[in-house]
């Protein structure tokens, strides 16, 4: 099942494989994701997500295939572009978030500071704490602050809310709906939190071993199944 839409296009995937040395990782993605929506990437563990997020920032390149972001081939060269929240934390531990949060701007001409601000106040971080002392889910938040204070037309997040209660989970996911300009932005995320993350999305894409499962819009996916996209997620890797 494939969306079909007319509106602009910021990613254009085109039968794109990886191949890791013993990992078939994305075998044949095609693939349009269109200007100014959210869009849930959701999958088992193993089934690509993080790859097509890491290609998409220009980390990695795609073994065969074509993929175009905002109209060019992503490379390192484009992250002025591209907000990428990685999977892994790479946060120096003596700074504190106030200083960790200076020297991430120090890289980026786009940095917004008034919505990092705004972000710290809304995910409740001590701006004086350091980030040896933050707990899992408080350098989550940091992270997520990091990718958002950026005024870019795409922002990939990697398991954002990994770590996050799911109450903390809820406000923030508010905080983002609230806070999205669907006119400047793009944001793409994986997620395995289906059902906190349901209202934010406009579009969902269902990964499994490499390959696109189902690819829509979140309303014609609830209204075809009769059920929430949590359920579906259910029903799907059943
Ligand atoms: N650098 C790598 N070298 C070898 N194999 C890799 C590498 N990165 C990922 N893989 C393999 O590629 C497949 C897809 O991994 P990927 O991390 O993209 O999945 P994922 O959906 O993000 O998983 P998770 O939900 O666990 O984060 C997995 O089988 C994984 O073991």
């Amino acid at each position: 099942m494939t969306a079909i839409d007319q509106s602009p296009t910021m990613i254009e995937i085109k039968g794109v494989h990886k191949r890791y040395l013993l990992k078939q990782a994305l075998n044949g993605i095609d693939l349009q994701i269109k200007k100014g929506s959210i869009v849930g990437l959701l999958g088992p563990n193993g089934s690509g997500k993080s790859t097509l997020l890491k290609m998409m920032a220009g980390l990695i390149y795609p073994t065969s295939g074509t993929i175009l972001v905002n109209g060019r081939e992503p490379d390192v060269r484009n992250k002025q572009q591209i907000a990428y929240l990685p999977e892994i934390d790479s946060l120096y531990s003596w700074m504190t978030v106030k200083e960790t949060l200076q020297f991430i701007s120090a890289f980026y001409s786009d940095w917004q500071v008034d919505k990092a601000s705004l972000l710290l106040h809304a995910m409740e971080l001590d701006e004086r704490q350091k980030v040896r002392n933050l707990s899992k889910g408080m350098r989550a938040r940091l992270k997520l602050i990091a990718a958002l204070a950026r005024k870019v037309p795409l922002v990939l997040l990697d398991e954002p809310f990994s770590g996050i209660d799911p109450m903390s989970r809820a406000k923030i996911i508010h905080s983002i709906i609230s806070e999205f300009q669907a006119d400047e932005q793009t944001i793409l995320l994986s997620t395995h939190s289906v059902k906190e993350s349901e209202p934010m999305f406009d579009d969902v894409i269902f990964l499994q071993n490499g390959r696109i499962k189902i690819h829509d819009s979140a309303e014609n996916l609830r209204s075809e199944f009769g059920c929430s996209l949590e359920n579906i997620w259910e029903k799907v890797y059943a």
